[in-house]
């Protein structure tokens, strides 16, 4: 255990991995850490591409949850949106409709996939979710500004109108010119949670709402500070974490909700896209709502702990690495203290 956790009162961690049902991200199979203190369990599970300062953030919004108790929740359940990975139409139309969610993100753009793919899956999400419900579009930053232009005015039709297009391009300099272009939304979320100045986008009016995920921005406290630093609508969305940071992401959108911030269901149902239960965790969603309780399962004494010996060993030898150099990271995180 790292000296600088042990100060800060964490007394046990837990290494878990989970396969994904579908490709999502270009990842397989997900992990991460449960770190547990004074407030009991809190999410670290940073993706691999990540280096040690980027993924510091991850580990302070852990430490957030494990160590700061949080008044009770007021509200018992914050709506969800579905979410559609790159897949055919008809397990797209399969997805929405047993989510039972009235709004749906849809991933489009894809290096694997091609517009033509897109609009299919677009026009089966609109078939399934009916003609009130909302449907969103994430391009994951894949197209320069004159290729957003014409692919969102196509994907607008192909969904019979879209709620807004998150991350159509990589800068904030290329947003603004999209949104110009367009007469759909434009959402942010790369140029958030991944920019050396988060607020970047919201000062260049960039964008017409944030979506904002906790782990990636150091935690509630530090999201709810460029929540309310942008004075934009938000959308909270995961990180593709588990339960945990699902609860955290709840959490914030609670506080969000409660200010009259909140933009409409929040892109925290992620944890249908594992296999299975992490360690036996339930899943806090019925596919259009999230429980705001936080979960009371003891990982620790869980007897499956991650399966065979010899994938625990090496899962925790990989991942107690990798919390060494979060943790000598902290200290450079780009904005606040944990
Ligand atoms: O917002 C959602 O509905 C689900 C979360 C989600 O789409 C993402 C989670 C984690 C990594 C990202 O590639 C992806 C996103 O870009 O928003
Ligand atoms: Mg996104």
């Amino acid at each position: 255990m790292p000296q600088k956790l042990a100060a800060k009162g964490i007394d046990a961690i837990v290494a878990w991995q989970v396969p994904m049902r579908v490709k999502f991200r270009r990842i397989w199979l997900r992990e991460g850490i449960w770190l547990h203190g004074p407030a009991g369990w809190g999410e670290c599970s940073p993706f691999w591409d990540y280096d040690a300062v980027e993924s510091a953030h991850w580990l302070a919004a852990g430490l957030e949850t494990a160590t700061l108790e949080l008044p009770l929740p007021q509200l018992n359940a914050i709506p969800l949106n579905v979410t559609v990975p790159v897949v055919p139409p008809e397990r797209a139309a399969e997805i929405v409709a047993k989510s039972g969610a009235s709004t749906a993100k849809v991933k489009v753009a894809d290096p694997g996939s091609d517009l033509a793919a897109d609009v299919q899956r677009l026009a089966a999400v609109r078939e399934a979710i009916g003609d009130t419900g909302k449907i969103r579009i994430d391009a994951n930053a894949a197209w320069d500004v004159s290729q957003a232009v014409s692919a969102i005015g196509i994907l607008n039709q192909a969904a019979g109108g879209l709620d807004y297009v998150e991350q159509p391009c990589p800068s904030v300099a290329e947003l603004a010119e999209v949104k110009q272009k367009v007469g759909v939304r434009i959402a942010a979320d790369e140029s958030v949670r991944r920019a050396e100045d988060p607020l970047a986008v919201a000062k260049a009016g960039a964008a017409d709402l944030l979506v904002i995920k906790v782990q990636p921005l150091g935690g509630i406290r530090q999201a709810l500070h460029i929540c309310e630093a942008a004075q934009l609508p938000v959308v909270v969305s995961s990180a593709l974490d588990a339960a945990y940071g699902i609860w955290a992401g709840g959490r914030l959108a609670e506080q969000l909700a409660l200010k009259g911030q909140l933009d409409g269901a929040c892109g925290l149902g992620t944890m249908s896209l594992f296999t299975e239960d992490v360690l036996g965790q339930a899943n806090p969603s019925d596919g259009a709502h999230l429980s705001t309780q936080k979960p009371d399962f003891d990982p620790i004494y869980h007897p499956s702990e991650n399966g065979p010996e010899q994938v625990r060993h090496e899962l925790r030898e990989r991942w107690a690495t990798r919390l060494a150099a979060m943790s000598q990271a902290l200290p450079e995180r780009r904005f606040g203290k944990p």
